[in-house]
C-alpha cells in the first residue's frame, strides 16, 4: 500500500487500497432513499425527505460516518453526512459532509498533541459538499472506552473487518486555529442520529473558538484588523466569515515583515513543491552590519532598485484588497476562481499579487487560513507555453511529466470529485507570451477554475485589457466569468509617493523633493510606469554619488568612505552638491534617451524604423508580443495607406492585396525617393535581426515567420516618439 507523499495536493488522510472499496466494482447507479410514514411519526421527519442513498447493496443514511475517497487516490477521509443534495451545481447527486481530521492535518507543530492515538480522529467544524461518487464505504467512530472494550490491545487487527475503518474520537479541533475542545466521550455526544448533528457542531464551534485572536483583537482592535485577516469572534465557519466583507476588505497593503515565502517557481524546469523559498531578494530588508556603514547613496540606490521588495505598495491599496479578498474567499470556500489582471508595464501588477500571496501565506502560518499551494508560471521564462501544464502538475503532485501527459492528468484531476483537495493558486505572469496559436493553454487555465472539483485559482497577469476577447471569442470569454481588475498607470502624485516611500529611512535627505516631483511628472506624462520612474531616480542618485567622488578623492577604507559620503550628504542640505536635484534628474533622463541603443534606433533608415514601428503597432493591436512577418507587413500597408491617403495616392485597395511587397514596390515606384527605400523592407528586417533588435524566425523575411522585438517596447517608443517620418505615417506612441 503506498501512501501519498505528505506534500500532496490533498490534506493527509487515511491510507486506503482500492480493494478496501465497500461499494465494489459494479457500476450501479445511486438512488435516493426517502423517509417513509414510519419515519415520519417516529422521528418527526417530513415525508419524502431524502434520508439516505443506496448503490447496489450499499446504503448510507443521514448522520452516518463514511469514508470518502478521490478517484485514483490512495487516501480516504472520514466525515458525517449532514444533508443529502438532490443535485449539486454539476447536476450530480451529492451530500454535505462534516469532516473529521487526522492528526497529520494539524500543521502547527507547536500545538500538535502528543497523546494522540494511532487511529484517533478529531471532529472539525468544517463541512463541504461532495458528490456521492466520492463515497468509499462506512467508517465506525467510537469513544475511547468503547474502542478499548472492542479492541483491548488498542489496535484493530489487520484481519478484522473493522481494519482501516474504525476510529476513536475524543476531541474536536478547529484545524485552522489548532484549537481543541475538552476531552469528551463520543458516545455521550453523538449517537449517529441526524438529530445530534446540530448539537455536535455547536459544541465543536463553541469550544474551539480562538482565544488567541480574541485576546489580540481586544488588546488592539485596529492592529488586529489591518495586520491580519481578522475574523470576528464566533465566526470561524466559512459562511459567517465570508459574509463579513467589511472586515475582509480592511486588510491593507502591509508593512512587510521579514519572512520567507512558500512558493513553487518555474526556473529552468526545476520546481520545488511547497518549499519555503524567497522569490524576490530580501536584501533591502535585512539590516546587515554593512548596512549601517553604507553611505546614504548606497542605501538609496538599493531601495530604489526595481528588484528590491518594497516595504509597502502605496497607491495600490484598493487593488491589493480586491485581489486579497477574492483569493481569500476562494481558498476558504474551496472554490475555483479566475482573476484577470491587466495594466500597462510597471503598474505594480506582479508586485501586488506577490504581496497578496505572501500575506495569505502569513495567514496560513498563523493558522487563520486553510493551506494552499502557490505556483508561479511566467510566460517569459518558458520556451513553450505547453510547459505550463507540466509545471502545474509538478506543483500539484511533485511529478515531472511531459506537457501532453500533464494535460491528460490535469483534465482528469479537475473533473474528478476530490474531498479535501488543497486549493492551488497559480500566478500566470506575462500571459501574452503564453498564448499559443490555438489559444488552448490560455483557454484551459481559464476554464479549469470553473470546474466544480478543481479548487484552482488562476491569477492571469497581462498588459492588455482585452486579451481574452482577442484570443478567445467574446462568447467563450464571457462564459468563463473572469473577474477583471485593471491597474491604471500611476499619475505624477502617485509616482512621487512611490519614490518617497522607497526613500524612507535613507539618511541625509539626498534627493530633493523637487527632483522627485520632476522625475514623476516626466514619467507620468508618458507612461505612468513605476519601474521607469525608479530607474531614473536610481540613476540620478548614481550621478550625484559620482559627483561627490570626483569632488572628494577616495578615502582609504570603506568605513571612512561611507563617513565621507554621509558628511557630504549632510553638507548637501545647504548646498546642491551631493544631492539629487532637478538638474541631476534631467541628466539621468537625457542619458536614458542617449544610450547606445537609443542612438542606434534613432539613426536607423526609414525601412527599418517602419518594420519596428509596425511590430509595435501590431503588438498593441493584438495584445501579443509575437506576430508573423506577414501580419507586420499588413500593419505597414495600413500605415502607408493612411499616409498615401493624405497624399491622395491609393496604394492598397481594401483587402485586395496580392503581395504587400509588390504593393510596396508599386507604391515606391509611384512615390518619391524616400518611399523607394521601402522596397528594401525584407533586407531591413534581416538586418535588424542581425543587430539583435528583433527576433525573426529562421532569420527569413517570409510571411509565416514569427517575429518579435528583442528590445523593450519602451526603448523603441522612446526613440521614435518624435520621429517626423514615423509621425507622418500617423503612428503615435
Ligand atoms: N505602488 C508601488 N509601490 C512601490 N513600488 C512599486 C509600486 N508599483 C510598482 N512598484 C515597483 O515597480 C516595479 C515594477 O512593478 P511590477 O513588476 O509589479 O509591475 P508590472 O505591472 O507587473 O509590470 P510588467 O507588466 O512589466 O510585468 C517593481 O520594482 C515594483 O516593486
Amino acid at each position: 500500500m503506498t501512501r501519498r507523499a505528505s506534500l500532496s495536493r490533498y490534506l493527509p488522510g487515511i491510507a486506503r487500497d482500492d480493494s478496501d472499496d465497500e461499494l465494489g466494482d459494479d457500476d450501479h447507479p445511486w438512488e435516493w432513499i426517502y423517509s417513509s410514514s414510519k419515519d415520519e411519526t417516529k422521528k418527526r421527519i417530513p415525508r419524502h425527505q431524502i434520508i439516505g442513498a443506496r448503490m447496489g447493496t450499499f446504503e448510507c443514511y443521514l448522520g452516518d460516518c463514511l469514508l470518502l475517497k478521490a478517484e485514483g487516490s490512495n487516501e480516504a477521509w472520514v466525515a458525517i453526512v449532514t444533508e443529502f443534495i438532490e443535485s449539486d451545481q454539476d447536476g450530480d447527486m451529492a451530500a454535505d459532509f462534516l469532516w473529521f481530521s487526522t492528526e497529520k492535518e494539524i500543521r502547527n507543530s507547536d500545538r500538535k498533541r502528543t497523546d494522540f492515538l494511532v487511529n484517533e480522529l478529531y471532529i472539525t467544524p468544517t463541512s463541504d459538499v461532495n458528490p456521492l461518487a466520492s463515497i468509499n464505504g462506512k467508517a465506525q467512530v467510537l469513544s475511547h472506552q468503547s474502542f478499548l472494550r472492542e479492541y483491548p490491545s488498542g489496535k484493530v487487527p489487520r484481519s478484522s473487518p473493522g481494519y482501516n475503518k474504525t476510529f476513536v474520537c475524543r476531541r474536536g479541533c478547529n484545524i485552522r486555529t489548532t484549537t481543541y475542545t475538552n476531552e469528551f466521550n463520543w458516545d455521550d455526544i453523538y449517537s449517529g442520529k441526524p438529530e445530534d448533528i446540530e448539537d455536535l457542531l455547536e459544541l465543536v464551534r463553541r469550544e474551539t473558538k480562538s482565544t488567541r485572536k480574541r485576546r489580540r483583537a481586544q488588546e488592539n482592535p485596529t492592529a488586529a484588523i489591518s495586520s491580519t485577516n481578522y475574523h470576528p469572534e464566533g465566526e470561524d465557519d466559512a459562511d459567517a466569515y465570508l459574509s463579513d466583507d467589511a472586515v475582509r476588505h480592511e486588510v491593507s497593503t502591509p508593512r512587510k515583515k521579514q519572512k520567507t515565502m512558500r512558493v513553487v517557481t518555474p526556473s529552468n524546469r526545476k520546481i520545488m513543491v511547497k518549499k519555503a523559498l524567497e522569490f524576490t531578494p530580501l536584501g533591502t530588508r535585512i539590516l546587515s552590519p554593512s548596512h549601517h556603514q553604507s553611505s546614504p547613496f548606497q542605501i538609496a540606490r538599493a531601495q530604489l532598485h526595481v528588484a528590491s521588495v518594497p516595504t509597502s505598495l502605496p497607491c495600490r491599496e484598493s487593488e491589493f484588497s480586491v485581489v486579497y479578498s477574492h483569493l481569500e474567499a476562494a481558498i476558504t470556500d474551496g472554490s475555483g476562481a479566475c482573476i484577470y489582471i491587466s495594466g500597462t508595464p510597471g503598474t505594480g501588477k506582479t508586485a501586488t499579487v506577490r504581496e497578496v500571496v505572501s500575506r495569505l501565506d502569513d495567514a496560513v502560518r498563523s493558522d487563520e487560513l486553510d493551506d494552499f499551494i502557490f505556483v508561479e508560471i511566467n510566460g517569459m521564462k518558458i520556451t513553450d507555453p505547453h510547459q505550463s501544464y507540466s509545471l502545474l502538475w509538478e506543483a500539484l503532485r511533485g511529478q515531472r511529466v511531459s506537457p501532453s501527459q500533464a494535460l491528460d492528468l490535469l483534465e482528469r484531476e479537475f473533473s474528478t470529485p476530490s474531498p479535501r483537495r488543497v486549493p492551488c493558486v497559480v500566478l500566470m505572469d506575462e500571459l501574452d507570451q503564453l498564448v499559443t496559436k490555438n489559444q488552448s493553454v490560455m483557454y484551459n487555465f481559464f476554464n479549469w477554475p470553473g470546474l466544480r472539483h478543481s479548487r484552482l485559482i488562476v491569477l492571469a497577469v497581462a498588459n492588455t485589457m482585452d486579451l481574452p476577447e482577442r484570443t478567445l471569442s467574446n462568447k467563450i470569454s464571457s462564459r468563463l466569468g473572469l473577474t477583471r481588475i485593471t491597474f491604471p498607470g500611476y499619475n505624477h502624485e502617485q509616482l512621487m509617493k512611490i519614490i518617497q516611500s522607497r526613500l524612507e529611512g535613507v539618511p541625509g535627505h539626498i534627493v530633493e523633493p523637487d527632483a522627485i516631483q520632476f522625475a514623476s511628472r516626466k514619467v507620468a506624462a508618458v507612461s505612468g510606469d513605476a519601474r521607469r520612474a525608479l530607474d531614473i531616480c536610481r540613476r540620478a542618485v548614481e550621478l550625484a554619488e559620482a559627483d561627490v567622488r570626483v569632488a572628494n578623492p577616495e578615502p582609504s577604507t570603506p568605513s571612512k568612505r561611507a563617513k565621507a559620503l554621509i558628511g557630504e550628504a549632510d553638507k548637501g542640505k545647504s548646498s546642491s552638491r551631493g544631492r539629487v536635484t532637478i538638474a541631476t534628474v534631467k541628466r539621468a533622463i537625457n542619458e536614458a534617451t542617449t544610450n547606445p541603443l537609443q542612438q542606434y534606433l534613432r539613426a536607423l533608415p526609414f525601412a527599418s524604423k517602419l518594420v519596428l514601428a509596425s511590430i509595435l503597432v501590431r503588438n498593441e493591436r493584438t495584445g501579443l508580443s509575437d506576430s508573423t512577418y506577414g501580419d507586420v507587413l499588413e500593419e505597414m500597408s495600413r500605415a502607408l495607406l493612411l499616409d498615401a491617403g493624405s497624399r491622395r495616392v491609393a496604394l492598397v485597395k481594401g483587402n485586395n492585396m496580392k503581395s504587400i511587397n509588390s504593393q510596396m514596390g508599386a507604391y515606391a515606384r509611384k512615390q518619391d525617393t524616400r518611399l523607394a527605400r521601402i522596397a528594401g523592407i525584407n533586407t531591413a528586417a534581416v538586418e535588424l535581426t542581425g543587430a539583435g533588435i528583433i527576433i525573426l524566425e529562421g532569420q527569413r523575411a517570409e510571411r509565416p515567420s514569427k517575429v518579435r522585438l528583442a528590445v523593450g517596447d519602451e526603448e523603441v517608443k522612446l526613440a521614435f516618439r518624435d520621429d517626423p517620418e514615423i509621425k507622418a505615417l500617423g503612428i503615435a506612441f
